[in-house]
């Protein structure tokens, strides 16, 4: 069965470096995998690519079978590949409800007049009330986006990405700058989209506890080359792995 999600020798270079190098991935329907690897492994330069951001030097990008290379990112979200806002996306000065039942609205591609209609805008608030259950966030539901501490910023992101509902979900260190305290909730809001067994979703995370948790595989990458790719058990029992990164990043947390 074709994957539905493969890269074909995917390959970036800036100014002569090469940061994703003839990278041959397969990403099978509804999995979870996690991409891990060290800081400017080429991690999230892999997402650019996958979502559209960046033009691969060479190589391209299928998404159930087809290639995406003709595809705008915006294209690419349409078709179902769904890469997590950035809180730049996010209008720091409508309120939390607002921000998702305007990317509900995207989705829906609600012409204005029919927004207008009531019925319609009802729809659209349930559905966004709806997300912000999904994310733990609905208490916070009429604060505005700027009155969001950064964990709750990045569950809104999430809801936001949810609203689209594409059948692929990329989600880049998703507890990235948040604290301690903030960690478990994100994680609660992860495990339910994947119980759901509806997405397929790739995770670029650090936090190897949380991988080992959530992921039917992890692939590695390491000087923008995938280094391995298997079950969290094969990974962490690859030697090439233990040797590349996994000694070091164990060694870290331990310290
Ligand atoms: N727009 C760009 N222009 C030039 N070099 C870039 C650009 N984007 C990424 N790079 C380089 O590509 C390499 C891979 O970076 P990338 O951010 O993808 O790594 P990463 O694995 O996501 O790292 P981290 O874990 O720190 O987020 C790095 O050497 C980085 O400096």
């Amino acid at each position: 069965m074709e994957p539905i999600l493969r890269t074909e020798n995917l390959t970036i270079t800036f100014g002569g470096q090469i940061a994703v190098d003839h990278v041959n991935f397969v990403m099978p329907q509804k999995q979870f995998k996690s991409i891990i690897g060290p800081n400017g492994a080429g991690k999230t330069t892999f997402f650019n690519l996958i979502s559209g951001e960046l033009k691969p030097t060479a190589g391209d990008v299928f998404f159930k079978g087809e290639s995406m290379a003709k595809y705008s990112s915006v294209k690419r979200t349409r078709k179902g590949l769904g890469r997590s806002f950035q809180i730049t996306n996010v209008f720091p000065n409508l309120t939390v409800i607002e921000n998702v039942r305007l990317a509900v609205q995207s989705k829906e591609n609600i012409r204005y007049q029919m927004f207008r209609h009531f019925t319609a805008y009802k729809n659209l608030h349930i559905q966004a009330e709806k997300l912000l259950e999904i994310v733990l966030l609905s208490s916070k539901a009429n604060y505005f986006a700027n009155q969001l501490s950064h964990g709750e910023k990045r569950k809104l992101e999430i809801a936001m990405l949810l609203a689209l509902d594409t059948e692929v979900l990329l989600l880049d260190e998703p507890t990235a700058g948040m604290s301690l305290e903030e960690v478990p909730a994100i994680l609660d809001v992860i495990k339910q989209i994947k119980q759901t067994n509806e997405k397929t979703i790739l995770l670029i995370e650090h936090k190897m506890d949380m991988i080992m948790d959530l992921s039917d595989s992890i692939m590695v990458l390491f000087n923008g080359r995938l280094l391995a790719d298997g079950t969290p058990t094969e990974i962490m029992n690859n030697e090439t792995v233990q040797h590349a990164y996994l000694g070091g990043l164990y060694d870290e947390q331990l310290t």
